[in-house]
């Protein structure tokens, strides 16, 4: 090691708490922007949706059947069945043209708007439909509740009531309200936008052959994928050869145009981690570059203008923990949404035999069994491997361990899809 290396080896590690919480001050909910309903799953909502009106919005039958009065009909006691003279038919979206008096029903379907006098809906299974003298009538032979199969006005919403927050993921059920009251239109926040260079000389794009010393890019569209998941929308600007002066360009310029700037590779001590010289030279202030932490131990942060740099590991198993610790918080805060990780309590489905000197972030699976959630590493636990991040839908999360953790221990993980915010 000589002096002009010492910027590669003298790193102060923080813990991965510390270093969410640095970058997390670095980063601030985007603008919002309008889009017509239909494009709105799985947009964050910038507003809270509140209802303009009461739903129901007229009082309505649950059930086809017979509008009556409640009192008509025979108490629990009295075994005379009712008889009533029905006054009109009304299905789903007429208005109702009489008011149903003592002794007077009105047939009507579910959905349908309850005519006035009404309390209760008859179903119709349980009435019987006669002429008399060219007038029909309909009997009912068993007492039912008043307000039995009717759905009063505002009963699910009252004007005012909470639809939906601000942050919130549009989902199916929130498309539905939206529609319910009238929003064509909705304002969801702008995607973040997020740039993803992946630095290595030894790296090919997809489509190129394979050659002595090289490996394929598969970063960059890993990074790609989960930036979708997480509501991003990626800016892919492919690979750069290890020349610390043009991966520099690169990075202004991403730094510039895009809402954050992820790097792959670089970070470590070797002769061309590039990443480490453009960060000791540059005007911009390094957050970190040590996590106290297994995988990804070199990741680190900086900010320029604002803007945030986020160089992870090369190594696809410790990019692929490093985006779920760090990029996906600063995304959701980005959307207005809760940026902690969600953690769940779990037994370990197989023991786990290293010895861990720091916190290890292990890819892993859930599983449902006698009544409680399970979790199994995903297969070893080394950054280099792509395998075991197939399958992962947490991530383990282990203490440092002076000896290996037994099958059936309590443990905690972090779920990795956060489809629904907080
Ligand atoms: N002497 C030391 N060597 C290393 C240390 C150390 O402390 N001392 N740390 C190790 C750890 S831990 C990690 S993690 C890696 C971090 O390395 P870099 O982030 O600098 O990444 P690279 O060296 O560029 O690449 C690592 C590995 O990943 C492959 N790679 C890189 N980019 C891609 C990509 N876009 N798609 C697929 N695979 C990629 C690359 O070929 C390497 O095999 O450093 C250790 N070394
Ligand atoms: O910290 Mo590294 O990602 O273990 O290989």
């Amino acid at each position: 090691m000589t002096s002009m290396d010492s910027h590669r080896f003298h790193r102060q590690a923080v813990s991965p708490d510390e270093a969410r919480s640095r970058i997390l001050q670095h980063v601030r909910p985007l603008g919002a922007e309008t889009v017509p309903l239909g494009e709105a799953l799985g947009r964050s909502s910038a507003e809270a949706a509140a209802a303009s009106h009461p739903f129901p919005p007229y009082r309505r039958s649950a059930m086809d059947g017979y509008a009556v009065r409640a009192m008509d009909l025979p108490d629990g006691a009295q075994h005379e069945p009712a008889v009533l003279e029905v006054l009109e038919s009304l299905p789903a979206g007429e208005v109702p043209k009489r008011v149903v008096g003592t002794g007077q029903a009105s047939r009507i379907m579910t959905g349908a708007m309850l005519p006035e006098g009404a309390d209760t809906v008859v179903m119709l299974e349980v009435t019987e439909t006669e002429r008399i003298n060219g007038r029909e009538y309909v009997r009912i032979r068993k007492p039912v509740a008043e307000g039995r199969n009717v759905a009063d006005i505002g009963g699910e919403f009252q004007p005012g009531d909470e639809l939906f927050p601000t942050g919130r993921v549009i989902g199916a059920g929130e498309v539905a309200l939206a529609a319910a009251f009238g929003h064509a239109n909705l304002q969801v926040i702008r995607r973040p936008r997020v740039a993803i260079l992946s630095t290595g000389s030894e790296l090919l794009s997809v489509d190129e052959p394979l050659r002595p010393g090289k490996i394929r890019n598969s970063n960059a569209v890993m990074l790609a994928a989960l930036l979708r998941e997480a509501g991003a929308e990626p800016v892919l600007l492919g690979h750069a050869a290890d020349d610390a002066d043009r991966a520099e360009r690169i990075i202004r310029g991403a730094l510039a145009e895009c809402d954050m700037t992820i790097t792959t590779g670089g970070i470590s001590v070797g002769d061309q981690d590039i990443l480490v010289d453009i960060l000791a030279r540059w005007e911009g202030t390094t957050l970190f570059n040590k996590v106290a932490m297994r995988p990804g131990s070199p990741t680190t942060a900086a900010v320029l203008n604002g803007k945030l740099l986020l160089a992870l590991s090369g190594n696809p198993g410790a990019s692929f923990v490093g985006f779920h610790l760090f990029a996906v918080p600063a995304i959701r805060t980005m959307l207005c949404a809760e940026p902690q990780p969600v953690t769940i309590e779990a037994r370990l489905a197989e023991p786990f035999t290293k010895v861990n000197a720091f916190p290890r972030f292990i890819r892993a699976r859930t599983e449902f069994r006698d009544a409680e959630i399970w979790v199994r590493p995903t297969g070893a636990d080394q950054s280099s491997l792509m395998k075991t991040i197939v399958d992962a839908d947490c991530l383990l999360v282990l203490p440092p361990l002076k000896q290996g953790i037994g099958e059936g221990e309590r443990v905690t993980a972090i779920l990795l899809k956060q489809g629904v915010s907080r």
